[in-house]
């Protein structure tokens, strides 16, 4: 067989990683209460592999910050619920990382949020928002503590590091872009003042725990929560180079939506019949060019296809699968051995059984035993 990309091992760091394949921070609102449940306990441990890197789900770092059902780690409580998930990870020989994120005026708390603005999300079929309460500039260090506080509780967890999560129109994201952030003191208008928080932010936290165990998550071309900006490109450098200047562990850049592959004929571009497949766009080489100390891993519709030639082309480090390690607890070993895939079921992505559509996907050995008992 062809060697394959994603299996390189590579070490930085206090980290030996042995092979590239990462589990995406994926929410499951199945953390009743923002409090981890057992059933985490097998959801993660299916995933982990020896020398395998998983992200937690986003995770609260004050009680004004999670979703319902998602889990936080600002209480004693919490963090004793989060040993027993970590401590099966780390039994099986991955390496977790907690994403800790603050959703602002994103949230479906009864709550007042707080943002970088009064201006809501704009409502639509699924959800209206509530107006949130713009940050006054001396209640911003409040807010960096409960991060600094957070990756703190996290290490005392287990987690080996933690993502700051600045990306899909999350509170650190409302302050990063344009089309939200409509500021005029020393956190708002130009791109410096705009990145302000989220790299203070990546600052306590790194004080606190070291920049060796810290990653962070931006997804400059998503405009989720209506989380726009005018030049994606400039942000993502931007922070690309001032997270590589304070040597973090890792960069983690989500690319923009898919777009239908296009074909040019005679200089006009046509979408055809044969080209209908989803293609990534790459738009990341910037960011890729800024951050060369750490860690850079990309996400966002890639397969093991396109995995591999990101690895092996030198455009990403490691790659982020969230869809499909979602659906196939062992995506590392069917990759390995270029095997089927189980298809996900995205009506089950945030209901809440601890069960269906969480830990029931089948394993590849699973299949093989169904086939061998009905061959006989
Ligand atoms: C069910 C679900 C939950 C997600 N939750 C999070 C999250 O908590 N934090 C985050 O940064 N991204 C989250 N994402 C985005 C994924 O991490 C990932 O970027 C996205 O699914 C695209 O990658 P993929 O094409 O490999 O699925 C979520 C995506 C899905 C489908």
């Amino acid at each position: 067989m062809d060697p394959v990309p994603l299996f390189n091992p590579c070490e930085m760091g206090r980290f030996t990683f042995s092979h590239r394949i990462v589990l995406a921070p994926l929410t499951r609102a199945r953390s009743y209460g923002n409090l981890p449940q057992s059933h985490a306990i097998l959801y993660y441990s299916q995933r982990a592999t020896k020398g395998g890197l998983l992200i937690s789900e986003a995770t609260g770092v004050s009680s004004d910050a999670p979703c319902t059902n998602t889990p936080g780690i600002w209480t004693k409580e919490q963090v004793e619920a989060w040993k027993p998930v970590v401590d099966a990870v780390h039994a099986k020989g991955g390496i977790f990382f907690c994403q800790i994120w603050h959703v602002g005026r994103a949230s479906d708390l009864e709550q007042e949020p707080i943002s970088s603005t009064d201006k809501p999300v704009e409502k639509n079929e699924d959800m209206d928002f509530p107006v949130p309460r713009r940050l006054a500039v001396e209640e911003i260090p409040d807010v960096i503590n409960h991060f600094r506080i957070a990756a703190r509780n996290a290490i005392d967890a287990g987690f080996d590091g933690v993502e700051v999560h600045g990306a899909h129109g999350f509170l650190l994201e409302q302050f990063m872009k344009d089309g939200v952030n409509d500021r005029a003191d020393e956190y708002g208008g130009s791109l410096q003042n705009r990145c302000r928080f989220a790299l203070e932010v990546i600052d306590a936290v790194s004080t606190e725990v070291g920049p060796d165990r810290v990653g962070f998550r931006i997804s400059p071309y998503i405009s989720y929560y209506g989380c726009h900006d005018s030049d994606p490109d400039a942000l993502g450098v931007y922070m690309a180079r001032e997270l590589d200047r304070r040597g973090v562990l890792y960069c983690s850049a989500v690319e923009p939506e898919m777009v239908a592959a296009t074909t040019v004929v005679d200089g006009e571009t046509t979408t055809t019949t044969m080209s209908r497949r989803m293609m990534i766009p790459h738009r990341l080489h910037g960011m890729r060019e800024a951050f060369r100390r750490g860690m850079f891993m990309v996400g966002g519709g890639y397969d093991r296809d396109a995995g591999n030639m990101a690895v092996a082309s030198g455009y990403a480090d490691m790659v982020v699968f969230g869809r499909l390690f979602l659906a196939n607890p062992d995506l590392p070993r069917r990759f390995q051995l270029d095997a089927p895939l189980n298809k996900y079921d995205r009506a089950t992505f945030y209901t809440h059984d601890p069960v269906v559509g969480y830990t029931d996907y089948p394993f590849l050995d699973d299949d093989r035993e169904a086939m061998s008992d009905h061959t006989g």
